[in-house]
């Protein structure tokens, strides 16, 4: 289905969700955070006071042939941290799990014994709920199997399938996200059941929301929309490469579905980028001044790739065909 199909086909339930998101007041997945690194801002409390008094300065509506997009409600300068964004699931990789280096929630970098630890107490307590559920759970075939597969896209099912029957997420919260089409062939392939087949097992507890067809629509979601989290090294600017979202790479700590960033548009030429500079905590920041009105859009792919390349990732992975200016070109 492409963006404007699920917009209209989800028209009713679509609009009462731009109308929360518009609301950033009352949003938990979203900070308010908007602030200009101007001279005049000096000192870090300042910059906080400023970051929780202003909204950010963007609204949700729709574009012309992308769906619905992220646009500036006033001019952004370049280099201006737009928003921040927490995560409505996220999961450590493979790498990070085996090599026990970052905090099993907010992906920190740690160094540790354990592939299962913490960075803080307070990490813990907000992992407390889903991890009671997921340790009564033998998890051994689910990881063997995705591992040996390669597969990063169930562990996030997984976490949030422990999240939902905890109760600290509802079973529909990635419901708002564009789901990707999953042909015929795609959810009848050997892995989707296995997987499938292998998390209702483990949950022999079982909740029963988590059905075949909750499976089959949050992979939908999360193929589109999960980031590979990947942390910028503490450099600021220069991260157009860190920019991408849904690419394999061993130097992710994990993967992420946030809701206000998962509403960018791609452009192979962005005016915004997605970066990571700590933990999963996603900030969203202007490569170059935007005007009022102006689409906020940032890159999913490898913007270095040739033209070629470009257009049939972003067909095979997002079913789009990228039109954005740089692609017009032919460059
Ligand atoms: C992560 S979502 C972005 C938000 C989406 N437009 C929505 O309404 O939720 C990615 C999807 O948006 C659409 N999209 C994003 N960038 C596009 C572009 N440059 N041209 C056409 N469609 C685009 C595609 O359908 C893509 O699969």
């Amino acid at each position: 289905m492409t963006a404007i199909a699920a917009v209209r086909c989800g028209r009713l339930q679509l609009k009462s969700s731009l109308c929360k998101l518009q609301n950033w007041s009352s949003s938990s997945l979203l900070s308010s955070r908007s602030f200009s690194d101007s001279a005049s801002v000096t000192t870090e409390s300042q910059k906080q006071q400023i970051q929780e008094a202003s909204p950010p300065p963007i609204r949700v509506g729709f574009t012309e042939s992308a769906g619905r997009g992220v646009f500036a409600t006033r001019s952004i300068k370049s280099g201006e941290l737009v928003h921040t964004a927490k995560p409505i699931v996220s999961h450590p990789s493979f790498s990070s799990l085996q090599n026990h280096n970052v905090c099993y929630f907010c992906l920190k970098k740690i160094s540790s014994q354990h592939a299962v630890s913490f960075c803080s107490s307070q990490c813990r307590d907000q992992a407390q709920a889903f991890y009671d559920i997921e340790r009564k759970v033998s998890w051994a075939a689910f990881d063997d199997y995705c591992r040996n597969k390669g597969l990063k896209y169930p562990h996030l099912v997984k976490r949030l399938a422990c999240m939902v029957i905890s109760g600290v997420a509802s079973a529909d919260c990635l419901d708002i996200l564009q789901p990707a089409s999953l042909s015929s062939e795609m959810l009848y392939e050997p892995y989707l059941l296995q997987v499938n087949n292998l998390l209702r097992d483990c949950f022999t507890l079982t909740c029963p929301v988590l059905t075949k067809k909750w499976y089959t629509n949050v992979l939908a979601r999360i193929r589109i929309n999960a980031f590979r989290v990947e942390l910028a090294c503490g450099s600021y600017e220069d991260l157009l490469s860190s920019a991408v979202a849904c690419v394999n790479s061993e130097a992710a700590i994990g993967n992420a579905v946030y809701l206000l960033p998962s509403l960018y548009n791609h452009d192979c030429d962005p005016n915004t980028h997605i970066i990571w500079i700590e933990n999963v905590d996603a900030r969203l920041k202007a490569l170059r001044d935007i005007d009022e009105g102006e689409e906020l859009r940032i890159c999913y792919i490898d913007a270095s790739m040739d033209h070629n390349a470009r257009q049939a990732l972003l067909s095979a992975g997002f079913g789009f065909q990228c039109c954005c200016l740089r692609c017009l070109s032919g460059d």
